[in-house]
């Protein structure tokens, strides 16, 4: 409630400054203008951007050979986001690709990563392109870890003294280099005052664990919002901080627009502000109309790093251009909560609570306590909002690429088939009087928010599935609004609909 609130506010402050812009627009500057180095040296310098000459000539030929690979294959799908209670189809066209079990959530939407080739993993591909273009993305990220520990060391953020003489990572097919290569102090000095946290931050904070591929062609778009404070024109994705990453972790973009060979640069131009026809990040200060504005012009295979702080403190934006254009971000996503593992380890404690009478085979709850309950219970919606009904939302659109999650998520049904079973059981068990009545209502009291949730992301997930934008989409990616049975679909233990359950617990308590 309190973040809504806090959003509310931001939401009433943005229309406010709108208004008083009117007509107007704010400044904001490109290469072109004279205060350029100056701006970016002193408002933006963590900002960080590499022409495509700096990259092996290898690397971009695999890279660009793979994201071509996963149009014609089809692997690219716009998100169904949903923003302050809407339901938004996102103009840019995207797939994750990372660590096998990781999960990303941006806009209320959590993408499962197509794995990319991981040592101990069979992982088994719709074709042997996707799994080249999955390889190739993970040689793009390791390319960008190295320069983006690079780059931190060298603006001082970490006094990296103490660096061991090995690479920055292990796996076998990178482009790794000693990182004692540049930048870094000799053994000896070391000893003393440097702590190897510095390192580890480091190295954590560059470690990307997925990307996430964006790609769009504005002549298929038609209908794209102009940049509204500057007048940047054409945006594809509209101002945002990054979420859902470590804190200060840098996030590195790969960018890859399929110009001409002769750069389409509009040839008239050289009037003011960013060139239409070339795709542009945008840049600014976060609740700072002072500050001029930030548009660097990107170019094929040019890449650039947000190192640090900067998504805090920063917002940024996507300028399309004429040509359709990949890009692939690489990240470090939170996965605290947004892994197989984790929601795996979930469900193994929920189900603690459940216990099978070795001869009747008779299901019930080994506790009662409070406490107890409201932890399986929440673990119950977890897994059903968080995983299940977010995986089916976005369709069959991950076997486009690999049938790698099909197996957890039948698993992870499963356990959250028990879970419904042991709800049954608490609300058997609640109507009975053995305990007093203090302790009973405090534990339908915890039952019962649990349960209002539940039913509350029911109706949401519901509306979702059914929205117009949802409606929209062709068959094969429409959501699924998945677990959903009927009242006489006698093998569940409960409704869909948990009205009347709540109806009935309420009545309990009063
Ligand atoms: O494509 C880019 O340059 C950046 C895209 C972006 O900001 C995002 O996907 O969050
Ligand atoms: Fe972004």
């Amino acid at each position: 409630m309190k973040r809504r609130a806090g959003e509310r506010e931001k939401e009433l402050k943005k229309k406010k400054l709108l208004e008083e812009l009117g007509e107007k627009r704010l400044p904001y500057v490109t290469p072109a203008d004279a205060d350029f180095r100056q701006l970016w040296k002193t408002k933006y310098s963590k900002l960080i951007f590499r022409k495509s000459d700096t990259v092996p000539e290898d690397l971009h030929q695999m890279v660009q050979e793979g994201f071509l690979t996963l149009r014609e294959q089809d692997c690219f799908f716009q998100d169904l986001v949903r923003i302050k209670g809407k339901d938004f189809l996102t103009p840019v066209s995207r797939i994750l690709i990372g660590n096998p079990g990781c999960t990303y959530k941006y806009l209320n939407t959590r993408l499962f990563t197509v794995p990319w080739p991981t040592e101990g993993y069979d992982i088994k591909y719709c074709s042997p392109q996707i799994h080249d273009a999955c390889k190739a993305l993970i040689r793009l990220n390791d390319y960008l870890h190295i320069e983006a520990v690079k780059a931190l060391q060298g603006q001082n953020f970490f006094e990296t003294k103490e660096i061991k003489d090995t690479t920055v990572i292990d796996r076998e097919q990178n482009f790794a280099t000693p990182l004692t290569e540049k930048g870094s102090v000799s053994k000896d000095q070391s000893s003393c005052c440097v702590p190897e946290d510095d390192y580890i931050s480091l190295k954590n904070r560059t470690s990307y664990n997925l990307t996430l591929l964006n790609y769009m062609d504005p002549l298929q778009m038609l209908y794209l919002k102009q940049e509204p404070y500057f007048g940047m024109g054409n945006m594809a994705v509209s101002w945002h901080h990054d979420e859902n990453l470590v804190e200060r972790s840098t996030v590195a973009v790969y960018s890859y627009s399929c110009e001409g060979s002769a750069m389409e640069e509009s040839n008239e131009q050289k009037l003011k502000g960013r060139d239409p026809a070339v795709w542009h990040v945008g840049l600014k200060v976060a609740w700072d109309i002072e500050t001029p504005g930030l548009a660097i012009p990107l170019h094929q295979g040019d890449f650039y790093l947000m190192l640090d702080d900067l998504n805090m403190t920063h917002q940024h934006c996507v300028l399309a251009g004429f040509s359709p254009r990949f890009s692939s971000t690489h990240r470090v996503a939170d996965c605290s909560r947004g892994t197989l593992e984790y929601i795996f380890g979930q469900c193994e404690l929920a189900l603690q609570n459940l216990q099978t009478d070795s001869d009747s085979m008779a299901l019930s709850l080994k506790s009662l306590e409070t406490a107890v309950i409201k932890q399986v219970e929440e673990i119950h919606n977890e897994v059903e909002f968080e995983w299940l009904r977010q995986f089916w939302f976005q369709g069959r659109r991950y076997l486009k690429c690999t049938d790698w999650w099909l197996k957890p998520m039948a698993q992870l049904e499963e356990f959250w088939r028990k879970m419904e079973i042991m709800t049954s059981l608490v609300l058997s068990e609640v109507g009975k009087e053995e305990q007093t009545e203090e302790q009973r209502n405090e534990t339908i009291n915890c039952f019962l928010l649990a349960l209002t949730e539940r039913q509350r992301l029911r109706k949401e997930w519901t509306a979702r599935c059914q929205s117009e934008a949802a409606e929209s989409l062709p068959e094969d990616q429409k959501p699924e609004c998945h677990p959903f049975w009927t009242d006489d679909e006698c093998d569940m233990p409960l409704p869909y609909d948990l009205e009347e359950v709540i109806a009935n617990l309420q009545n309990l308590v009063q």
